[in-house]
């Protein structure tokens, strides 16, 4: 099976502070990963190191065989492109009048890779109204057009960070059945969650980031075999008995 990315002896300071040392990470393609960490772990910062969004301190980053900045991301996907845009809806007046249709018109035209019909599926699926303003847009519903928005490119590794949060419990099962239904067979997906019991279900692969660095890679299978646990029972054991989330 072919790695669509590997990560060795990954170092990021901020401010003289160490977020992240001796991370070293290789996935397959084809898996659904998810990223898990109490808050303040570093799993946003990974994510955010991996696209290139944060520089990083010292070592080696490859995504799909590439290194550089400007390839790594033509081949990875995140929900960081349209959360930046989001901010500036409201630091920019002219962004105030954009409908959801125009940041698809957006994205067709950055994205040489962005599907319309996928994209039209899961909005159709997801009930997303084309004309609605973004300022006008509920956590919820920003949450779905990221989601429908990130998947519909058709690329190697998606980055979903926190897709679940302050989402409601029908709209939540929704956004795992758009997961479940339109990534890419080949691709490889890495979610990061404090919603360990409801993606739990979705993934092949776990990372959980502790003490800066990862602190375990397994698969489902491999955390049920070795420690008679699911992942969220194993999750909690790491993180000392408690939820790390709450
Ligand atoms: N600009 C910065 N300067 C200094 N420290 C930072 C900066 N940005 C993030 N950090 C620190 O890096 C650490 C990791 O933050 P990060 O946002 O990656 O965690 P996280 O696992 O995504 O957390 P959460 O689950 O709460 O979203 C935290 O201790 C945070 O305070």
């Amino acid at each position: 099976m072919s790695k669509v990315l590997e990560i060795k002896d990954l170092r990021y300071k901020k401010n003289h502070k160490v977020i992240l040392d001796k991370v070293n990470l290789s996935l397959d393609n084809g898996k659904i990963v998810g990223l898990l960490g109490a808050n303040g772990a570093g799993k946003t910062t990974l994510m955010r190191l991996i696209v290139g969004l944060n520089s990083k301190t010292s070592g080696q980053i490859t995504v799909a065989g590439v290194e550089s900045k400007e390839a790594i991301k033509s081949c990875v996907s995140t929900t960081y492109s349209l959360k930046s845009a989001f901010k500036d809806v409201f630091a920019n007046s002219w962004l105030e009048r954009t409908r959801i249709k125009d940041i698809v018109k957006f994205y067709q035209t950055v994205y040489p890779d962005f599907s319309l019909d996928k994209y039209q599926e899961m909005a159709d699926f997801l009930a997303l109204d084309s004309r609605q303003n973004l300022k006008n847009l509920s956590t919820g519903e920003t949450e779905k057009l990221t989601i429908a928005l990130t998947l519909a490119r058709q690329v190697q590794l998606y980055l979903l960070d926190e897709p679940l949060n302050g989402i409601d419990i029908m709209t939540r099962k929704k956004i795992i059945k758009s997961i479940i239904q339109w990534k890419n067979e080949e691709a490889t997906m890495i979610i990061s969650s404090h919603y360990v019991k409801e993606i739990a279900a979705l993934l092949d692969d776990v990372i959980i980031i502790k003490d800066q660095t990862i602190y375990e890679v397994d698969s489902v299978e491999e955390i049920q075999n070795k420690y008679h646990l699911g992942v969220e029972a194993y999750y909690e054991q790491v993180y000392g008995g408690g939820s790390a989330d709450e």
